[in-house]
């Protein structure tokens, strides 16, 4: 293949570090914007090229005395007169490159050398190691892969504010995972994901990066029993295999009375007791009529503290009956049901906090401990919201959630190929343990200064000018850094072959559905 020449867009003009130069953009280089990507020679090296990205682009007046008279113009109303501007470029050196790869930088560039602009065809050519087809780089055609092994086996995460782009760039990940045929196991706390398996409607824009609209054929939807909304398959948990501590998790009300974890605890083990010896299993139907005996002995005997510790149990298990996760059996099986390109959607759309933690913990458990055992395929593990099931600070002392499995996944789940992608919108918030386990980080529009410190102090590559981009970032286009990429970039993702089931609902279309239906209705009552 023939080298599509580099093109000389400036000299180096002042090189502060290693770490960043400034350029003097030739007068045919103009077009020279933020975002795109330079070389110039590193001095002394054995033919090494220092990698860089502009970062900003100002224009000098050349000469101050016409910066005077420009001044001057304009505050008189003048035109005018036609000047002399020199435009300068600021460069963060991303690297040393080396063969492919980025090393770090070991002198500064040199005033006077020339920088050269790198053509779509390089960058092509050093984005498109990987696997992984998430999108082009920013401002070019030049597409992106991500590596495979990377994203499984030191995990990665996906963080950006509400409406940036997250799950949509996740259905991505998703289709990448399905057509390298890694079974993916989604945690869907909203029933976003229901929709891999039908192709997306966009055919226009998938037409314009040669892509096709087309669904995943292999998706099994698990939801409770009894929700609404697309399931092919129940959502159980074997109640018997609950620990006590597993029903503090269920009913909060433990914890605040004194009485309460001895009356559950006797109920909870009666029940095991007699499992053991009859081999009769027991759902959490049964462990409420239990306690409901216990409650109406305690009122017949008079202890007050008794009955109403039980009373309280019983209303927080209560309403979790209607869901009819707390079974006698669990499902998915996931030994049966994880398989090379199969994507299991667990959908908990509707579903209690303290519940969905429980099914969080069990499941994450489970595929940890059969991969453990390598008694499934290396899987993709998706866990969306991930800030409610392994909380940081303040939010972790005020209700029990996930996060010890979640903490022990992250940790342990790269040496057995189970890959963990942590899905949040408040990055801020999420347990740092956690996420600083994911090595490769996509990083979409996020503004709030908590979420900002904690994306830098768990990423690596993550600059300053970085951060300030990431700020205004339109919906769609992330920050990559990490193993999974080599070079960090700034990416555009590309369109979702399948259906996104997250859309951004239109507020206007949704009210001209109700005022036809209003219309309806007058006429049904001859108004
Ligand atoms: N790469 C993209 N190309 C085209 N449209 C996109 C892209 N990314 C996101 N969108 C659109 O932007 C909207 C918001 O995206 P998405 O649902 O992924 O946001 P989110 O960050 O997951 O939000 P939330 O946290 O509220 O779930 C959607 O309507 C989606 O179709």
């Amino acid at each position: 293949m023939r080298r599509v020449e580099r093109k000389v867009v400036g000299y180096v003009y002042e090189s502060p570090s290693v770490r960043e130069f400034t350029f003097v953009v030739s007068r045919d280089a103009e077009d020279v914007g933020v975002g795109d990507y330079v070389v110039v020679r590193e001095p002394d090296s054995d033919g090494r090229e220092l990698l860089g990205r502009v970062e900003d682009v100002r224009r000098d007046v050349h000469e101050g005395i016409k910066g005077e008279i420009a001044k001057a113009s304009m505050v008189s109303g003048r035109p005018v007169p036609e000047l002399d501007w020199t435009v300068v470029a600021r460069v963060e050196v991303l690297g040393a490159l080396e063969d492919g790869r980025l090393r770090d930088p070991r002198m500064p560039a040199r005033p006077t050398d020339a920088v050269y602009r790198l053509p779509e065809s390089e960058l092509e050519e050093l984005f498109s190691k990987g696997e992984v087809f998430l999108g082009r780089l920013k401002d070019s055609r030049a597409r992106v892969f991500l590596g495979l092994n990377e994203l499984i086996t030191l995990h990665c995460a996906v963080l950006g504010m509400t409406g940036s782009g997250k799950s949509y760039t996740v259905g991505v990940l998703i289709e990448e995972m399905a057509r390298h045929d890694i079974p993916v196991v989604v945690i869907d706390p909203h029933g976003e994901y229901t929709s891999l398996r039908e192709p997306s409607h966009d055919r226009e824009r998938l037409e314009r990066w040669g892509l096709e609209p087309e669904g995943l054929d292999d998706v099994e939807v698990f939801a409770p029993p009894h929700s609404e909304g697309v399931k092919d398959y129940p959502i159980t948990i074997d109640t018997t295999k609950l620990e006590v501590d597993d029903f503090e998790v269920l009913a909060p009300e433990l914890s605040k009375r004194k009485a309460a974890p001895q009356v559950l605890e006797e109920v909870v083990k009666e029940l095991q007791r007699r499992y053991r010896e009859t081999g009769e299993k027991y759902s959490l139907e049964d462990v409420v009529e239990e306690l409901d005996a216990q409650a109406k002995r305690a009122r017949a005997s008079g202890d007050v503290v008794q009955y109403q510790a039980a009373r309280a149990v019983l209303r927080d298990l209560r309403p979790l009956l209607r869901y009819g996760i707390f079974d006698m059996a669990e499902s998915p099986d996931l030994r049966r049901h994880v398989r090379p390109g199969r994507v299991l959607v667990l959908n908990l759309r509707g579903v209690p906090d303290r519940a969905q933690q429980i099914v969080v913990t069990h499941f994450l458990r489970r595929l940890f401990e059969l991969r453990q055992r390598d008694e499934i395929p290396p899987v993709f593990v998706v866990l969306e919201e991930a800030h409610n099931f392994a909380p940081a600070g303040e939010e972790r002392s005020s209700s029990k959630t996930a996060l010890s499995v979640v903490r022990d996944f992250a940790r342990e789940g790269r040496k057995f190929l189970a890959g963990l992608c942590v899905v949040s919108q408040r990055p801020g918030r999420v347990d740092t343990t956690v996420l600083s386990q994911c090595n490769t980080m996509i990083v979409l529009r996020t503004a709030n200064p908590d979420d900002l410190e904690n994306i830098r102090k768990s990423g690596e590559g993550i600059t300053r000018e970085a951060l300030e981009r990431i700020k205004g970032l339109p919906t769609g286009t992330a920050f990559v850094t990490g193993s999974a990429i080599r070079i960090p970039a700034f990416v555009d993702v590309r369109p979702r072959m399948t259906r996104h089931g997250g859309e951004t609902p239109d507020v206007r279309e949704i009210v001209e559905r109700w005022k036809e239906d209003d219309a309806e209705e007058d006429l049904d009552l001859g108004i």
